[in-house]
Parts: C-alpha cells; sequence; structure tokens
C-alpha cells in the first residue's frame, strides 16, 4: 500500500454540487463510499472539510460582516459539512468520529493530537471540523496542521479539477495540467491552488501533497493502489 495513514482535504465548495448552495446529498454519500472503500483497505484517514458552499468570512467582510465573526461563521459551516459527511458515512457501515477544534460537545469531541491519533489506530474516520480554530486561516492551513500532527503519510487535496493547472482551469481554458510539481514551482508561478500558508507548512514539514478530482468515484481507491492520477507536489 503506497499510503498507511492520510489526511484527506474535501472541498466545502464541492459539495454544493449542481446546487447553488449548501449540500448536495448525492455528492456527500459518493464522497462517503469512496472514504468507506478505502477504510476496508486499513488506511487510516484523517478528513479536514471546507465550508465555502456556505460560508466564508473574507467574503463576509467584504459585505459588512466583522471579519473574526465572519471567520467564526465559516469554521461552523466546516462542523455543518463534518456532521454531514459524518451522517453519511455512518449509512455506509463506516465507524467514523467528529473532532472539532472549537469545544462544541456533544456536537464533536474537542481535538487533540493524542485523541486523534488513537481514533486512528482503532480505525476511526475522523473529521477534523472548525479548521484550526483561529479566525484569518482556511481549511487549507487547517488540513497542513492536522497531516503535520497525525503524522500523515500525504495530504490528498480531493477537490473538484483533476490537478494542478498553470492558471485556474475553471477560469482558463487554455490552463494545461501538471503531472507533478515542486513547492517552490506553485510559489513562483503564482498558482492559487492552495494558500502559502497552507503550502509552506507542507514544505518545512516535508509533507507530499496530491491534489485530485474527487468527484469521479474510484479516483481515491486509484490514488491508494498506487495509480498517477491527479498532481504530485514534491520537493527537490
Ligand atoms: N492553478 C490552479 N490549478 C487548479 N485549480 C486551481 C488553480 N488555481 C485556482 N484553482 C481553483 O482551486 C479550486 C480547488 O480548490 P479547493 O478545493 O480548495 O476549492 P474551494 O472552492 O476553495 O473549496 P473550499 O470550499 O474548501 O474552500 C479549483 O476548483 C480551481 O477553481
Ligand atoms: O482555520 C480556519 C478555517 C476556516 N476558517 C473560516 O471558515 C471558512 C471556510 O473555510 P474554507 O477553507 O474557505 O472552506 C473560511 O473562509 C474562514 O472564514 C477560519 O476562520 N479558520
Amino acid at each position: 500500500m503506497k499510503y498507511k495513514r492520510i489526511l484527506l482535504k474535501l472541498s466545502g465548495e464541492s459539495l454544493m454540487g449542481n446546487q447553488k448552495y449548501g449540500i448536495d446529498v448525492t455528492c456527500v454519500e459518493s464522497y462517503a463510499r469512496q472514504i468507506k472503500e478505502i477504510a476496508d483497505m486499513g488506511i487510516q484517514i484523517g478528513i479536514v472539510i471546507g465550508g465555502g458552499n456556505i460560508f466564508r468570512g473574507l467574503s463576509g467582510s467584504h459585505k459588512g460582516f466583522d471579519r473574526v465573526k465572519g471567520d467564526s461563521m465559516g469554521m461552523l459551516a466546516t462542523v455543518i459539512n463534518a456532521l454531514a459527511l459524518s451522517s453519511a458515512l455512518d449509512n455506509e457501515k463506516c465507524k467514523n468520529k467528529v473532532l472539532t477544534a472549537i469545544r462544541m460537545e456533544p456536537i464533536g469531541e474537542f481535538y487533540s493530537k493524542s485523541k486523534a491519533i488513537e481514533y486512528l489506530e482503532k480505525g476511526y474516520v475522523s473529521i477534523f471540523s472548525a479548521g484550526t480554530g483561529n479566525p484569518y486561516f482556511t481549511t487549507d492551513t487547517g488540513s497542513s496542521l492536522r497531516a503535520i500532527e497525525i503524522e500523515a503519510d500525504a495530504m490528498l487535496k480531493g477537490t473538484r479539477v483533476d490537478g494542478i493547472y498553470t492558471a485556474d482551469p475553471e477560469k482558463d481554458p487554455t490552463a494545461t495540467k501538471f503531472d507533478k510539481i515542486t513547492y517552490d514551482e506553485i510559489y513562483n508561478k503564482g498558482l492559487k491552488i492552495m494558500d502559502l500558508t497552507a503550502t509552506t507548512m507542507c514544505k518545512e514539514n516535508h509533507l507530499p501533497i496530491v491534489v485530485f478530482n474527487m468527484d469521479v468515484e474510484g479516483n481515491l481507491k486509484k490514488l491508494m493502489s498506487g495509480e498517477k492520477i491527479g498532481t504530485l507536489v514534491y520537493e527537490k
């Protein structure tokens, strides 16, 4: 097996599916099926989920919301998504736990590294919600932080594009895909696939990243089986 323990980052915005807002149930169900498939292979899975399908603090601040309150709303949005995913995993009979970076028992257990690792070792898919618990961050940074804390072998960014491109492929149809790219090239080319804080944390801690399309069912299993899909971010 290529990876024993992974941190899977799921895009909140992708959870909208074809809707304009909120959660498309078929999308969450597809994610849960794919996660169950690799949990059954014995892979330890930590998950961070975004909140862009519900609220982003920065966008809120452009409309007059206080940034810190807006970011708190964004972090709560990630908890809503985590609960939706947890429920879909329950339906798949895939044992899981929701941990929160901000205390809010009984909705989820307060996150600690030791508890997270204990659950992973017991075979629970562990969903780390509320990002880092601090404003002015994103769930990309929450993902790199949790990946490093749980000593994951890699951070897998499951999104709605099939890798990293020379420009945002949703805006530029002429953009071309990289099969692999270094952290430094991401900075030097100004690519906006992940925020810079997250990229820097991964680089400094030698954590490989794979960006791949989570909306194609079966992709996650292919990655775990060693197939080369998506884009690998590596150190030179
Ligand atoms: N160079 C690039 N290559 C690939 N995707 C890019 C690039 N630049 C920007 N993007 C955008 O990044 C998006 C993927 O990022 P991500 O999964 O974090 O989505 P998001 O909408 O920010 O999710 P979230 O709701 O979790 O914040 C793609 O849908 C794509 O539009
Ligand atoms: O550590 C964090 C993580 C997230 N936020 C806020 O939540 C939203 C949603 O997260 P996305 O990564 O954009 O999906 C984000 O825009 C922030 O407002 C946070 O404050 N701290």
